[in-house]
Order: structure tokens, then sequence, then C-alpha cells
């Protein structure tokens, strides 16, 4: 990359063999002072740099997101009805529309009467589509019994009891609800950055009230054909209803809730079609009985404020990063079944993870301990942390600092 040709010089130090004592002191302190300014300088065209990196960064992430809208923009959903020697009569979902439509020889042997097909503008077929259930698999996540617990949660404690009133109360104590006249919140919307433990708040209050957990991914929703999104939605819904009591957690909603673009093409308008079939099936929620629903979005800034709406996601709790004593905690849950050296101090260690999410810290308990292993012992001592830190700090997926990632949000 060719150096900005805007950077100031390297300040250089002329010192003459004649000087006087006095006249090098001199220099040599106008040397130090040039250096000082010099370095104010380039602090602040890093600063620059890097707010400009994280704006397109942002750029980045929203021209990927239309980019995977349109690969999928032009694509219906039809079903085969008839092979003939012409080609395929099929039927488009939606509107019903039968057409004879030409195939290509690759396709020709594979299909059969009753399949589902994606098929373009012009009604020619693209792809065959695998079974319906299986679309649902893919994006839904059904757990009849999750496993983690409040106690699994470190350095939370508020966003756990916040929960609890506005997830756990309403689902246990329905009839208190009912008695003293008040609507619980519709639904709670989790956000903070990643890692924090979102999804384990949602299973955990999932698992305390004996609910079914129900996990809906956004980015899943958006990458199916004109009209599956929605019908998914419907579907998350209809399965909740079938299994109550149970938890809908939709993780990264921002993907079917971002706020309006200015652009035109079909697949942004399948995104908003999604967006509104969840809407609707949140505002008929009311009768939905023993169902509570659960958002989580690590891009809070980009959310459309349709879905905010009393009645909606009117129920916002942000999950941050962890503290010193939430770390702490976490180090303790993520080391309770390792056999963990004397020489480690976990406040003295926590104190150290700036800016670790738990995920992080999950990631470096798990590091460490590959440490030991390596070097054939049992117990994870310091060092082993040590090395740990080193390795997920160098890493890509380490820890995002400050300065970095998350500065375009308001995290
Ligand atoms: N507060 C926490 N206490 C204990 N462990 C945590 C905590 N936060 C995260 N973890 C660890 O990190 C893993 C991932 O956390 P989780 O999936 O809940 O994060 P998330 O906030 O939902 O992240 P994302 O936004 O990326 O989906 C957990 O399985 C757990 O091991």
């Amino acid at each position: 990359m060719s150096r900005s040709p805007s950077l100031p010089d390297r300040p250089r130090l002329d010192l003459d063999p004649d000087m006087s004592e006095a006249e090098r002191l001199e220099a040599l302190r106008k040397h130090f002072e040039r250096i000082v300014q010099v370095n104010a300088e380039l602090d602040d065209r890093l600063d620059e740099a890097q707010g400009r990196r994280a704006d397109l960064r942002g750029e980045v992430d929203e021209l990927k997101r239309r980019n995977e809208a349109l690969k999928t923009a032009s694509l219906y959903i039809a079903t085969v009805e008839e092979l003939t020697d012409d080609g395929a009569v099929i039927k488009q979902h939606g509107n019903n529309q039968e057409v004879l439509t030409d195939l290509s020889p690759t396709l020709e042997d594979d299909l059969e009467a009753g399949d589902r097909v994606a098929i373009n503008d012009s009604f020619s077929v693209q792809t065959v589509l695998d079974d319906e259930t299986d679309a649902r698999a893919q994006a839904m996540e059904v757990d009849a019994d999750p496993e983690v617990t409040y106690d699994d949660i470190g350095g939370i404690d508020d966003q756990v009891r916040e929960v609890r009133e506005a997830v756990e109360d309403p689902l246990v104590n329905a009839d208190a609800f009912r008695k003293v006249g008040i609507t619980p919140p519709s639904g709670v919307l989790l956000h903070g950055p990643p890692g924090t433990g979102k999804t384990m708040l949602a299973k955990a209050v999932a698992n305390e009230t004996d609910a079914t957990f129900i996990k809906m991914a956004g980015s899943e929703l958006v990458r199916k054909f004109i009209g599956e999104g929605a019908r998914l939605v419907r579907d998350l819904f209809d399965l909740a209803g079938e299994r109550e009591p149970a938890v809908i957690f939709i993780d990264e909603i921002d993907a079917v809730a971002a706020k309006r673009t200015d652009s035109k093409t079909s697949g942004d308008a399948e995104v908003q079609r999604t967006m509104m079939q969840l809407l609707s099936e949140m505002d008929g929620f009311d009768d939905r009985g023993e169902v509570r629903i659960i958002a989580a979005t690590n891009r809070f800034d980009m959310l459309d404020e349709a879905i905010l709406r009393p009645g909606r996601f009117d129920r916002l709790i942000e999950v941050p990063k962890p503290g010193p004593e939430g770390r702490e905690r976490i180090l303790e849950i993520h080391t309770a079944d390792m056999s963990v050296a004397d020489d480690v101090d976990f406040a003295d260690l926590a104190a150290e993870l700036d800016d670790y999410s738990g995920a992080d810290i999950a990631a470096l308990t798990t590091e460490a301990g590959m440490f030991a292993i390596r070097d054939e012992r049992t117990a994870v001592r310091r060092e082993d942390f040590e090395q740990a830190r080193e390795k997920v700090e160098t890493s890509n997926e380490g820890p995002v600092f400050n300065d970095g990632e998350f500065g375009r949000y308001q995290y």
C-alpha cells in the first residue's frame, strides 16, 4: 500500500560537531518538541483512519447484505405439476399461476412431479429445492429441554433479573398479571456486542420455565426464496403455539428488521414482507397463550423503529461486555470443571482482560487448558492463561477492542 503523501516527515536531528554544549542542548530540545508534535499529528491521523475504517466496514456490511438479498432476489417457489415432452407444467406458489416451461437437460432427469423448485421471473426452473421440512429445520432450532441455567451466566445479573421479570413472571404467574390487569411486555429485545450471553439468557429463561426453546436465525430467514421468509415466520409462531409454554428466540433480528433503505430491489421487498409478517404475528400475539418472544441484535442502530413500538419489542435490555467482577465470575464458571493451579488468581487475571466478552473468556479458558495439555500437565497454570491470551488476542477472532469494530455502534 502506498504511504499517504500528507503524513508528516520524520524529524531529523542535525548536530554539528562544532556546536557548543548549550547549542547541542537547544538543538536536542527543539528536536524533542518536533517529535512530540509529529507524534500528536500521527495520533490524529490514526484516529481519523480508524474512524474511516469503521465507516467503510459499515458500508461493506450493508453491501454484503444487499448482495445476499440480490442473489436470491428474483427467485420464486413453484411446484412441478406434471412432466411432459414439451417441458414441465409448474404452479407458482402464492398466485397459483400454471405455466409450461422448458427444462435444461441437466434438470430434466432430476425432476419429478410434486418437487418444489425455485423459478426466476421468466418461469425458468433454477434449482430443485429441499423438502419443506428441511427448509424449516435449517432456519429453526427447537430444544424442548435447554440445559442452560441462570447460574451459568456471569457478570450480567441486572439483565438476568430484567429478563426474568419480563419473560419468566408472565409465564409462571400469568394469573397475577391478569388479576392486577396489566399486560406484560410483548417482546423483549436484547442488544449488545456479540458473545455477551444473549442466547444463553433466552435459553435459561426457557429452561427455568420448562418452556420449549425455539430459535430462528434472522440471517437464515432472508436467504430464503420469495414468500418463504414470511411463511417461516408464520410456521414459527404456529409451532410455538403448539408447543406452549414456549420461548421464541429470534437471533440477528436486524437481518429482517433493518431500517428501510432507498433501494428498490425485490430482495429488499422480500425482507420487508418477512418483517411485515413478523409484525403482524406480534400484533396478534395477545391470544397466543403461554408464548414469550425474545429477539437479539448486535446492530441496534440499524433497527427499523416499527418493531420497537408498544405491543412489539417494547422492552429493551442492553447486554454489555462484563466489567472486571463479571469477568471474574465468568472465569470461575468456565473453569468450574477444570483443575486450576494455585498460582492462578481469577480477580487478578480478570482485571487484565479488559474488553473481553463472555465468549472471549470461554475461548480463553479452553485455550489455556490446551496449553496445559500440550505441556503434559493436568492443572492449568497462570502461564497457560498468559499464552492463551497472546493467542486469543493475536488471532482474528480474538476480542475486539474499543477503538475497533464497535466504534460505529453505540456500544
Ligand atoms: N455472561 C456470560 N457468562 C458465561 N458465559 C458466557 C457469557 N456470555 C457468553 N458466554 C459464553 O459464550 C458463548 C456464546 O454466548 P451467547 O451465544 O449467549 O452470546 P450472544 O450474546 O448470543 O452472541 P451473538 O450475539 O454472537 O449471538 C456461551 O455459550 C458461553 O460459553
